[in-house]
């Protein structure tokens, strides 16, 4: 008997559990609540979508029910001209349609984020008002009502049918969540600087999000023309786009059971307002509080519910394991020539120049405001208008994005912790090395640097240690060169020596050679073969260890007139 991987047991079953549970509302409840619960099906898989582009990848659309409209209008225009394929065809095609669309309104959101991407989707949401409302759906002035297919054409089959496509739908989110797109959703909502710096591109992870949140949009209005015949555009506002954007917010849609519950809200609400004699349109007051209050306590129900307490796990004081045999150091990795930067009158940079030999750890020290960041920020591709040239194994580096530099074996980790909170270790450490890994693989580099276990949620992990599993994702990329901006700021201060003797393994175990910026000496001492120190952007000292720290220079500017007398 074929196994099932214990990954996809968990969901097929609840699928099952759900179309079971479906097939049992279908013929239990009474006719009116079938109706209802077909609605609720219906905004579920829209709800869905807005949890893949706004609780993923955190963009704010303010136009799904627009992408509903195009799935809509799709399946009415099929239906006039009965097309061929039949109903499902052409649901399919109204997805599709809706993701096209989807990508083409993603592109602003590629340059714009927050409220003003908020201002172009709502704006895209009121033109798509006025225009259904000139044009009207394809059929709908002739009267010609969307054909339920075959089996689903009771209200009963087809509120079922819409429970398949719901379940369906949520598996496709459940397994795109799983992946690299999924990884990358998160990973751009949270920094879109360490996505690039991963190998990822921003813009395509951004435009898939629009486009898989439109398509189920679009799956949706498609859903809509089957249960009501006839699409009106009253079924696509602005005010309806809104509320489920509140809805998806408030509760956490990213979460697939809390999608299901906004749908519910979605149609729990009205539905009391009516039997309370309130008038439904309040419905939408009501949602607008839940909205305030989500956006205000800048967290949502699915978060609350699933906060763990407990202490944030911080890295494991593990012994370090015995060096490995060590690799001879080679020529220059990387090289860098007459490298300066200015910012407006500031000199970040001025004419530096320096030598990472492969297979070693060259250390970039230097007081506040020496220009250490902005060399790796230079050197990473994040401020391309520097002056001077970079090479890395003999190719020119000028004009590469910080993705392409990733992509060609240059890694950086960030001062800043840009850990995306909502993955596991385990997923974002594949995200971050773009590469197939092993279990076990990824098992001994968490435990080699004191991480936690692969499979613990990133939310729950302390600054010091996501900090460590960003390093171990990098290095996992086996990259040629890797840049390491304080990697160990937010270590207890004991730590920090124990993560310079695993630092000195490894370019022996992962054959990588590192560039380390840091201001803890104790740790350049234990870790450093060659010493760079720059002070006001330009190179005060640079070569071997013992040579460059004795220098009376390097003691003025590094340690102050005090530590020289
Ligand atoms: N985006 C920016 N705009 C203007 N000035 C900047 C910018 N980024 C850096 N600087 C300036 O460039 C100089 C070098 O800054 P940088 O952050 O590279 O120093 P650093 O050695 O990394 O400092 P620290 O050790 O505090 O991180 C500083 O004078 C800083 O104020």
């Amino acid at each position: 008997m074929p196994r099932v991987d214990r990954r996809f047991a968990l969901p097929l079953l609840l699928a099952v559990l759900a179309l079971v549970l479906g097939w049992g509302l279908s013929v239990g409840l009474s006719g009116y609540f079938v109706y209802l619960g077909m609605s609720a099906v219906v905004a579920c898989v829209a709800i869905l979508g807005l949890g893949v582009v706004t609780g993923s990848a955190g963009m704010i659309s303010l136009c799904q029910l627009t992408f509903g409209a195009v799935g809509a209008w799709v399946v009415s225009a099929l239906n006039l001209v009965d097309a061929p394929g039949g109903f499902l065809v052409w649901l399919l095609l109204g997805g599709l349609a809706a993701g096209v669309v989807g990508l083409v309104v993603g592109l602003p959101a590629l340059r714009l984020r927050g409220v003003n991407l908020a201002v172009v989707t709502l704006g895209l949401a009121a033109a798509a008002d006025v225009t259904l409302v000139q044009i009207q759906f394809p059929g709908a002035t002739e009267g010609v009502a969307v054909q339920r297919p075959g089996p689903f054409t009771s209200d009963r089959a087809y509120f079922l049918l819409c429970v398949i496509v719901l379940v369906l739908c949520c598996l496709a989110v459940h397994l795109l969540h799983r992946s690299r797109w999924g990884s990358a959703w998160k990973s751009v909502a949270f920094s879109e600087r360490a996505t690039a710096a991963a190998g990822a591109s921003v813009r395509t992870s951004k435009l898939t999000a629009f486009a898989v949140g439109a398509a189920l949009g679009g799956i949706s209005g498609g859903l809509v023309t089957g249960q009501v015949g006839l699409a009106f555009p009253a079924s696509f506002t602005t005010i309806q786009s809104l509320a489920l954007y509140v809805l998806a917010v408030m509760s956490g849609a990213h979460l697939i059971d809390m999608a299901v519950f906004g749908a519910v809200l979605w149609v729990a609400v009205p539905e009391l307002l009516k039997r309370w004699g309130v008038p439904q349109d309040w419905g939408f007051v009501v949602f607008g509080l839940f909205g305030v209050q989500a956006l205000a306590s800048g967290t949502n129900l699915g978060l609350l519910l699933r906060r763990r307490t407990g202490n944030e796990i911080a890295p494991v004081a593990a012994e370090v394991p015995p060096a490995p045999e060590p690799v001879p150091i080679g020529g220059p990795v990387l090289t860098v020539r007459g490298l300066s930067v200015h910012f407006g009158h500031v000199t970040a940079l001025s004419d530096v120049d320096l030598d990472l030999p492969e297979h070693g750890v060259l250390g970039v020290i230097g007081p506040n405001g020496a220009g250490k960041s902005t060399l790796i920020d230079v050197l990473s591709g994040f401020l391309p208008r520097a002056e001077g040239s970079v090479t890395l194994d003999g190719r020119s580096l000028a004009g590469l994005a910080p993705t392409r530099r990733a992509r060609l074996s240059l890694r950086r980790t960030f001062q800043q912790d840009r850990v995306p909170p909502g993955l596991t270790v385990a997923a974002y450490v594949r995200f971050v090395a773009r590469r197939r890994l092993r279990g076990e693989e990824i098992a001994e580099a968490l435990a080699f640097f004191g991480c936690p276990p692969a499979d613990t949620p990133l939310a729950r992990v302390d600054v010091g240690a996501r900090r460590l599993v960003e390093v171990v994702g990098h290095l996992l990329a086996r990259p040629r060169v890797l840049l390491l901006d304080e990697p160990a700021a937010g270590l207890p201060h004991e730590e920090h020596l124990a993560f310079g003797r695993r630092l000195r393994q490894v370019p022996a175990r992962f054959g990588v050679s590192v560039l380390l910026v840091e201001h803890d000496l104790d740790l350049v001492r234990a870790v450093c073969d060659t010493i760079t120190v720059l002070d006001f952007g330009r190179v005060l000292a640079s070569g071997p260890q013992a040579q460059v720290l004795a220098d009376p220079a390097v003691l003025k500017a590094y340690m102050g007139e005090t530590e020289l007398a």
